[in-house]
């Protein structure tokens, strides 16, 4: 039920392609191709230079930028063929993980050192910001002001004939001027947006995005626009995308409605009011899977209840990746790091606890450090945590090498016992182990690994959630866009929180539209008792 119908180009996805306008704005609805139909326009753009090129000199690259790596690298992996050859001369990166490839490849000429740190957030919320170590915050103002240096600027535009930015319509002002930057020479601009699925707008107090960013693009010198046709590809019974359009424009009377839940292709469950509804979501994984769900796209409201969520779901043992969640994976590199150096005689205990705590807030996303991380972090822990914590210290120091240590390590997170994080440890400690061996699992090779784990902890702070593969994905309702899934489940909850907004619901609808557009089969609504107005009117539906 999920197998993809392979890419045939519509006429207009086939202008797309054959495009050659400076800056080409491509609008269109949810599932209507403008990623893959990107992918494809990047692929005739490198052949076409590739046929012009004078024989010796460098292959061109493309440069494809999005809000999450791992939402367009799963949908140019899944529509396979599409670039075919020239997938390697293809860079996907976040806004932020380009940035931050910026500051390592040239900081050190713009005052930054040979190896520039990135402080991850939760170490901010743990300790006084060292203004020598850059924060997320700062990597997109960095990234520009490096590009002011000549000739960086110019070697950097050099690097990509053709820069594709998807989302546009959420670009805020510094990734407008990065992409007005990178294309300031010969390069072209590629814009994919849909004006619908704007949901950085101001309601929850976000700035800088909106309709002027759409009228700066068709401004631009010898611009020019392609609309796709209404007629979503991801669901072409267009079911789907009737109801999210109905529900965007709060016209829940719309006939889709009725149509969808007789089909039960549209599940309203009301009356959901425990937290995390962890119970609930199994129950309607279950019933998606009978009907031939494959994979699924499980979304609720906030960072907080996501890790919840996420943290519940792991306990009942439902494999799945916390997207947005990665920064723990980088922190728990970093853990396991101090606890090799504390093994082999490097550093100090608190180095260890320190890093603990670090991870331990990783996992939690509130807006302040728990106070168990400060706990940890200044050994001030009581009862069991604190002998658990004697015992790992007892163990590693008796490690009799590193291949003992990294064993150690491994399995300390479970036996810690705090819950969260399991899934990022686990992963962090197969990637530590692998690089120990790689060094030949000599402590003289502990530093490079470090070098190399540091690396990657800043790369998970920038790329989110990069490299994670799993079939069920648990996200923050604002990370959902250019996701897809055979179905969706969404978690309403009674406090969550939409802004001032009243009815019409002008901006948070727009979210209530992509959420449903998710869908290639089938959307489960979980909806608790009293739900928030935004999405009462669904709840009636079923009454
Ligand atoms: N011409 C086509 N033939 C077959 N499948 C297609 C075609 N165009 C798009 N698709 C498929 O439709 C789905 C949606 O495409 P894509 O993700 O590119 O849409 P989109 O416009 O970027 O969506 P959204 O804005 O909702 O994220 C994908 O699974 C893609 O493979």
């Amino acid at each position: 039920m999920s197998s993809q119908p392979p890419f045939q180009p519509t006429p207009e996805q086939r202008d797309i392609c054959e495009s050659d306008a400076p800056t080409l704005l491509v609008l269109g609805g949810a599932g209507t191709g403008k990623t893959v139909t990107a992918a494809a326009a990047a692929r005739a753009h490198l052949l076409l230079r590739d046929g012009v090129a004078e024989p010796g000199t460098a292959l061109e690259r493309v440069l494809f930028l999005t809000f999450s790596r791992t939402a367009v690298s799963q949908i140019l992996k899944r529509s396979k063929g599409i670039l075919g050859d020239v997938v390697h001369r293809v860079d996907i990166s976040t806004f932020h993980g380009l940035a931050w490839q910026l500051v390592r490849d040239f900081g050190r000429y713009n005052g930054h050192g040979r190896y520039p740190s990135l402080r991850g957030e939760a170490e901010s919320k743990l300790f006084r910001a060292d203004p020598a170590v850059l924060s997320y915050d700062d990597l997109l103002p960095e990234a520009l002001k490096i590009l002011t240096v000549p000739l960086i600027g110019t070697l950097t535009r050099r690097r990509w004939s053709l820069v594709i930015c998807d989302e546009f319509q959420d670009t805020d002002d510094q990734q407008w001027m990065l992409l007005e930057n990178l294309t300031e020479a010969a390069n072209r601009l590629l814009l994919l947006g849909d004006p619908n699925q704007m949901i950085y707008d101001s309601f929850l107090g976000w700035k800088g995005v909106g309709p002027r960013r759409l009228t700066a693009a068709q401004a631009r010198p010898g611009a020019q626009q392609i609309a796709l046709p209404l007629g979503s590809h991801r669901d072409p019974t267009q079911l789907m995308p009737t109801i999210g359009e109905a529900a965007r424009v709060r016209n829940f009377a719309h006939p889709a409605f009725a149509h969808a839940i007789r089909q039960g292709r549209l599940r309203i469950v009301p009356g959901v009011d425990s937290e995390p509804a962890a119970d609930d979501v199994c129950q309607a994984m279950e019933a998606s899977r009978r009907d031939g769900a494959h994979s699924f796209g499980i979304f609720v409201h906030g960072n907080e209840p996501t890790a919840t969520l996420s943290a519940a779901l792991t306990e009942r043992g439902i494999d799945h990746v916390a997207v947005g969640l990665s920064e723990s994976y980088g922190e728990a590199l970093k853990a396991i790091i101090a606890m090799l150096r504390f093994a082999s005689g490097r550093s100090e205990w608190d180095e260890v606890l320190v890093r603990l705590a670090v991870f331990y807030t990783s996992t939690v996303r509130s807006k302040q450090a728990p106070q168990l991380a400060f706990a940890i972090g200044t050994d001030r822990t009581q009862g069991l945590l604190e002998r658990r914590l004697a015992d790992l210290r007892t163990e590693l120091s008796a490690a009799t090498d590193l291949d003992a240590a990294v064993g150690i390590a491994a399995k300390s997170w479970t036996e810690l016992d705090l819950r969260r994080g399991t899934r990022s440890w686990r992963r962090a400690s197969a990637e530590v182990g692998r690089l120990i061996t790689a060094a030949g699992g000599e402590t003289s090779g502990l530093d490079a690994v470090q070098r190399e784990v540091d690396g990657i902890r800043a790369s998970s702070f920038t790329e989110a959630d990069a490299g994670d593969k799993s079939p069920v994905q648990v996200m923050n309702l604002h990370q959902t866009k250019g996701r897809e899934a055979d179905a969706i489940i969404a978690v309403f909850r009674a406090s969550d929180y939409f802004g001032k907004e009243q009815e019409p619901f002008a901006s948070a609808s727009r979210l209530l539209y992509v959420v449903l557009t998710r869908a290639r089969q089938q959307v489960t609504l979980l909806l608790p008792t009293a739900p928030h107005p935004l999405v009462a009117p669904l709840a009636l539906l079923v009454k």
